[in-house]
């Protein structure tokens, strides 16, 4: 049985389409990133996954719960990690996590969840004397302690330093390695790149790409041809191409969905003025690129 199954997913405010038939499923001990622009909504979707908000349509079954009525014994199985929790800011931090530790059945141990996220140095200080980095930290803390089958994880990293990011992403490649499922959103796409077994892009409501990080550049087949404009050459100077053209500089980038036809066109004009194209080549795109094709083409 999937850990996740999404089918028809709706949810409309007013006249704004929030997630507008949206279906998907998520493997067990799979890490699926969710990822599109502001107001997406993947907010949306992944709070009537927590069982935050209620849908208006569709079908969703997470842990064999629907989430809209699993109540408590549904909560018991998964782990939320929010994006800006408000916390009692006069607890210490090993106070905080041996209180949430009580909401669960089979809490891990306070002090090794503290540790696994770096707080040892932390573990008596004040909520409220930590830095963002370190109450993102506690609040992954937070959201482990319950021994999950099932991780939320929104933007777990935004805030922290590069080395605290490394750290992170360590922590949930080790979670993954000991089968717990992670949905997580992120804007990061080196992030998802790293962490994610799939992905899957969200735009004004509707899914528009979902596969595994390398793959999707496969499946909207975009290319990207790079190289430098010949010397007195100005972009307007180009001829037609099919793909989208960028230039950083002297530097031009075409993302294209035709790569050989653009390639030919590119050569041909070229050739005819007697000129080369310095630094040419045609890559597959990261997983950046195709993301922005995705969501601003
Ligand atoms: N409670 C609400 N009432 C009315 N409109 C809402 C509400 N929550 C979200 N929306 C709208 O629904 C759309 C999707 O929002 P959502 O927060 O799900 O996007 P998101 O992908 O999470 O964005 P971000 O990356 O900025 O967090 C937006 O247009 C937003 O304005």
């Amino acid at each position: 049985m999937s850990a996740v199954t999404v089918e028809g997913l709706r949810k409309h405010y007013g006249p704004v389409r929030a997630v507008d038939g949206v279906s998907f499923t998520i493997e067990p001990g799979e890490v699926f990133a969710l990822l599109g622009p502001n107001g997406a909504g993947k907010t949306t979707a992944v709070e009537i996954l927590e069982g935050h908000r209620i849908r208006d349509g569709g079908t969703v079954s997470v842990l064999g719960f629907d989430p809209a009525t699993g109540g408590r014994a549904y909560r018991e199985r998964i782990g939320i990690v929010l994006q800006e929790a408000g916390f009692e800011e006069e607890f210490s931090v090993v106070e905080l996590v041996r209180l949430y530790a009580g909401f669960y059945p089979r809490p891990r141990l306070p002090d090794e969840v503290i540790e696994q996220v770096g707080l040892k140095d932390k573990r008596d200080a004040r909520v409220r004397t930590l830095s963002g980095g370190q109450r993102r930290r506690l609040d992954l803390a937070l959201g482990l302690v319950g021994r999950p089958e099932l991780l939320f994880l929104d933007e777990p990293t935004t805030g922290f330093d590069p080395s605290a990011r490394h750290r992170a992403w360590e922590l949930i490649d080790g979670l993954r390695d000991s089968g717990t499922t992670i949905l997580l959103t992120t804007h990061y796409m080196d992030e998802a790149q790293q962490l994610a077994d799939r992905v899957a892009v969200l735009r004004e409501g509707h899914l528009v790409a979902i596969g595994s990080p390398d793959s999707l550049g496969q499946a909207e087949r975009v290319s990207v041809v790079s190289f430098r404009l010949p010397d007195g050459t100005a972009l307007a100077d180009l001829p037609s191409l099919t793909g989208r053209v960028e230039a950083d500089g002297s530097a031009v980038s075409v993302h294209t969905r035709q790569p050989a036809r653009d390639l030919h066109t590119l050569t041909g004009w070229a050739l005819e003025r007697g000129t080369e194209l310095a630094n040419l080549t045609a890559t597959r795109p990261t997983l950046e690129e195709v993301y922005l094709e995705l969501v601003e083409s």
